[in-house]
């Protein structure tokens, strides 16, 4: 048995409801997963100030995952907020849905193409890109100009422009799969793949698989290194239980 933690960044309890769902759908029959959304922070997360506020609530989490005991942890946004103090922080292994997203389209394909939300996220994927080494598989990053809460409005508005979006990539981009950039999207994977028929690929379910893999390999975070434990010092204020 294992105990794998899901944390959606964002504060929306519908999205992580999706994300849960998603992760579910995957884990191994030996894998628990806990979905977890910080207590407080951003609703949605679209921009860099968002992402720098979410990373706080990502470490809450991280913490009280390792104080848990879980084998590992998923950061389930496509911006991958917080990720390597995440990594100084667990002792478990801790993955991003987009670095899960983009290595898994390169074992399938040798050009991937993005579909996320906001024009203005755009430039966080393309940043990814090139911290990850994948800026040349990737071939175009597009977006369907919907805000991420419009995924969980009910109205099927925003999985229809992203399913539009990405039957444009398959025809324009000379892609062989498509990553979906938002952790929201992640229910409409198999949907699209089976579609459109090009791999469509959710981040959440890759980096479930991945944690596992890591898990089962012995492998978690290095401790040698830039991602040992944080120095030890006392923080004050608002991030003392951070210590
Ligand atoms: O950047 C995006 O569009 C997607 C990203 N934002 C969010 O709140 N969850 C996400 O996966």
């Amino acid at each position: 048995q294992q105990i794998i933690q899901v944390i959606n960044p964002n504060t929306s309890a519908a999205m992580t409801h999706t994300i849960a769902q998603a992760a579910r759908a995957v884990a191994a029959p030996e894998t628990t997963i806990v979905a977890v959304c910080p207590s407080q922070g951003v609703p949605s997360i679209e921009g860099h100030f968002d992402e720098a506020v979410a990373a706080i609530g990502v470490l809450e989490q991280i913490k009280a995952g390792r104080e848990q005991g879980v084998s590992g942890h998923v950061i389930a946004c496509f911006g991958d907020p917080g990720l390597l103090a995440a990594r100084e922080l667990a002792s478990g292994p801790v993955v991003g849905i987009a670095e899960a997203s983009m290595h898994m389209a390169t074992l399938v394909a040798t050009r991937f193409s993005i579909v996320t939300t906001l024009p203005r996220t755009v430039i966080i994927a393309r940043h990814l890109l090139r911290q990850y080494g994948f800026e040349h598989h990737c071939s175009a990053v597009h977006a369907i100009d919907l805000p991420v809460l419009t995924l969980e409005d009910g109205s099927g508005l925003a999985q229809e422009k992203v399913r539009e979006r990405c039957i444009q990539a398959m025809q324009q981009d000379g892609s062989g799969a498509i990553v979906l950039g938002c952790g929201g999207m992640s229910n409409l994977a198999q949907t699209l793949t089976r579609e459109l028929g090009i791999p469509v690929i959710d981040g959440v379910s890759a980096a479930v698989k991945m944690v596992e893999s890591l898990v089962a390999l012995g492998l978690s975070t290095s401790k040698h290194g830039d991602l040992d434990y944080p120095v030890q010092k006392n923080l004050s204020g608002q991030f003392q239980h951070l210590n």
